[in-house]
């Protein structure tokens, strides 16, 4: 999957992925209106809200961007109705030729990895038949319970040719309380983080020269951005941060090799809600919220490419 995702920033020539993180406030009154109408203002209804958004927004720009990250914490707060909606957000997604990053941020002792690693993006035995549950292309993991704890990841994205971003240096304020401090060597953690997910990544490296063993890279960091590219050439970075945490494309420009490949980098109240921002405001009703985000996403690859 980490090919096809290359292939496709290639493609579109655009290395933007597309955070779909509804939330009630940035849905239009005219969508909630009506799915309250229908399922009361009830969880289901919100759920329900939240589908008919991302289906719009996708509608929208599938043809502009590589992929999409929905993040499961938006759905999972609605229950079994938050999570229908992030299964059917997927499996449309998909269909619209979309990869798609489960951002599902999971750490946990092998033995139940693995069940999170079977959900997300492998197959659950019931009776011996086999089902695909979330079906992800990729997803992100917090790797820093150590190597057994994502070894059942690394099995499934192996065997099913699928993908995980590992946190390595986190886009936060606070990510140096633990991600900045030294080591014994005098290196910090974050750049030790980043040399296990280049070892792990090791042997499942694509015919880009990029491995399925990706990591998480916030682009409000801009000189550990710049230290990680260097110190590892075969992972591919997940970007979070630009946009509406602050950073710029000349704060991630350091992510990216020479050839201009490496990284894909997330926006998403950036362009998800971009009708509610004063520059949009003007020019577009909550009614054409999915035609401001195109036009987000045109502005965002434009000023990516600018630094490039
Ligand atoms: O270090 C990290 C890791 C993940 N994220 C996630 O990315 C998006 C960012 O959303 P914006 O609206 O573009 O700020 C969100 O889903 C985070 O959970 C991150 O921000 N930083």
């Amino acid at each position: 999957m980490i090919d096809k995702l290359i292939e496709r920033i290639k493609e579109l020539n655009n290395p933007t992925v597309v955070g779909l993180d509804p939330r009630e406030e940035i849905i239009p009154e005219f969508i909630r209106k009506e799915s309250y109408r229908k399922y009361g203002r009830t969880l289901k209804g919100l759920a329900n809200a939240y589908f008919k958004f991302n289906k719009m927004i996708i509608d929208e720009i599938y043809d502009l961007v590589p992929a999409v990250k929905p993040q499961i914490s938006m759905y999972e707060e609605l229950g079994p109705d938050g999570i229908d909606c992030f299964i059917k957000t997927i499996k449309y997604a998909k269909e619209k030729n979309l990869i798609v990053i489960s951002d599902i941020k999971r750490g946990d002792i092998a033995s139940t990895a693995k069940s999170y690693s079977r959900g997300h993006i492998g197959r659950v035995s019931v009776g011996g038949n086999e089902h695909k549950v979330f079906d992800a292309d990729f997803v992100t993991i917090n790797g820093y319970m150590g190597y057994d704890a994502i070894s059942p990841y690394i099995e499934n994205c192996k065997e099913l040719d699928k993908g995980m971003f590992v946190l390595v240096k986190t886009s936060n304020p606070n990510s140096g309380d633990i991600q900045d401090l030294k080591t014994e060597e005098g290196r910090y953690v974050y750049e030790h983080m980043g040399e296990l997910v280049s070892k792990w990544g090791e042997e499942l490296i694509g015919k880009y020269g990029f491995s399925k063993i990706g990591a998480v890279v916030g682009a409000t960091y801009k000189e550990q951005g710049k230290i990680l590219r260097e110190q590892n050439p075969n992972t591919f970075f997940l970007v979070p941060g630009y946009g509406a945490q602050g950073a710029t494309a000349e704060d991630l420009k350091g992510c990216f090799n020479e050839d201009g490949l490496g990284a894909l980098i997330n926006s998403s109240r950036g362009i998800i809600a971009a009708y509610k921002k004063d520059e949009y405001k003007d020019r577009y009703s909550e009614e054409e919220f999915h035609k401001a985000a195109r036009e987000a996403v045109i502005r965002m690859r434009q000023d990516l490419l600018r630094v490039l």
